[in-house]
């Protein structure tokens, strides 16, 4: 009997199903694990831009993460959307006390791409000193980086030079990914495991129907993670991922449109090869 493997993803809903937990759960369903959901906040949200932001309790939170701690022990967790410094010190004991920093990606989202704010900007330190120490992997996307780190990143030295600041903060593993650098035909993302850069690279699609690429990436890492994949390999399936999803990202409404999160699968399986 194979055993099945479960996903945590602790994160805000999009209620227009291309980011979020929403998009996690699509990804998780799609790689074949079990996926779950702690909610910490729901968000008003489609194609056009986010219209509101509504945060759960952190009690909240608290009690979905006992709910699941205590009956479905995860494999592999991811973070998204966290919003406050509140719900970020309630995920760090929660993770602390079900010993799940081993299995800890953090996406760490801060702005949406039409703008809005999704991680006040009092979290950001909270983000830094309570949850990366505790976290096996981090996605930021160039302007996380620079958040986070307070440099400016322009060069391919500069990305490095991040990666090892990043490094220094907690992660074994960092991810950065190079979306936000349209300067050249490549989409390329950096992973570093504090000896190594290894370089991901794919054609940039063009296309504005790029909304949740970010979530959509770090769920098909933490898939992997699940299923017991190492992170270059898991890396290397979340790149192959977001390609083919983006490649056949979906025109829906009058904004900026989703990612396809069956298209992987459905080349996968139309060429007979097992996810
Ligand atoms: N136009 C594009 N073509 C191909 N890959 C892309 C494109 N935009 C983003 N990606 C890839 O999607 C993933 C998420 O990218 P990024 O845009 O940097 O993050 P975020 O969505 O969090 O802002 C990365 O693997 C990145 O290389
Ligand atoms: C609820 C929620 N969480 C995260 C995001 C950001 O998702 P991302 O994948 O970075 O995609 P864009 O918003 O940048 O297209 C979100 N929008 N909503």
């Amino acid at each position: 009997m194979t055993s099945i493997r479960k996903a945590l993803t602790i994160a805000g809903s999009d209620s227009g199903g291309g980011a979020g937990i929403q998009a996690d759960l699509k990804t998780f369903q799609e790689l074949g694990v079990y996926g779950m959901s702690a909610l910490t906040a729901l968000t008003a949200q489609n194609t056009l831009g986010v219209q509101g932001v509504y945060p759960m309790e952190p009690e909240t939170v608290a009690a979905q993460l006992d709910s699941i701690g205590s009956d479905l022990p995860p494999d592999a967790i991811k973070t998204g959307m966290l919003f406050s410094s509140d719900i970020i010190r309630v995920v760090a004991g929660k993770v602390q006390q079900y010993g799940w920093q081993q299995k800890l990606v953090i996406d760490p989202v801060m702005v949406a791409k039409g703008g809005s704010q999704l991680l006040l900007q009092e979290a950001v330190q909270a983000l830094i000193t309570s949850l990366l120490p505790l976290s096996l992997a981090i996605t930021p996307n160039l302007p996380e980086a620079e958040m986070l780190t307070g440099m400016t990143i322009e060069s391919r030295e500069d990305r490095e030079q991040a990666a090892r600041l990043l490094h220094q903060m907690g992660p074994e593993y960092i991810i950065l990914k190079g979306g936000h650098d349209s300067s050249g035909d490549e989409a390329v993302d950096l992973l570093y495991d504090g000896r190594e850069f290894q370089y991901m690279s794919s054609p940039r699609i063009a296309t504005k129907h790029t909304h949740g690429t970010g979530c959509t990436f770090s769920a098909a890492v933490t898939a992997c993670l699940a299923l017991g994949r190492s992170m270059p390999e898991a890396v290397h399936t979340a790149k192959a991922f977001i390609q083919a999803a983006i490649e056949d990202s979906l025109n829906i409404g009058a904004g900026q449109g989703p990612t396809n999160h069956f298209a992987y699968g459905n080349r996968m399986r139309s060429r007979g090869i097992p996810l």
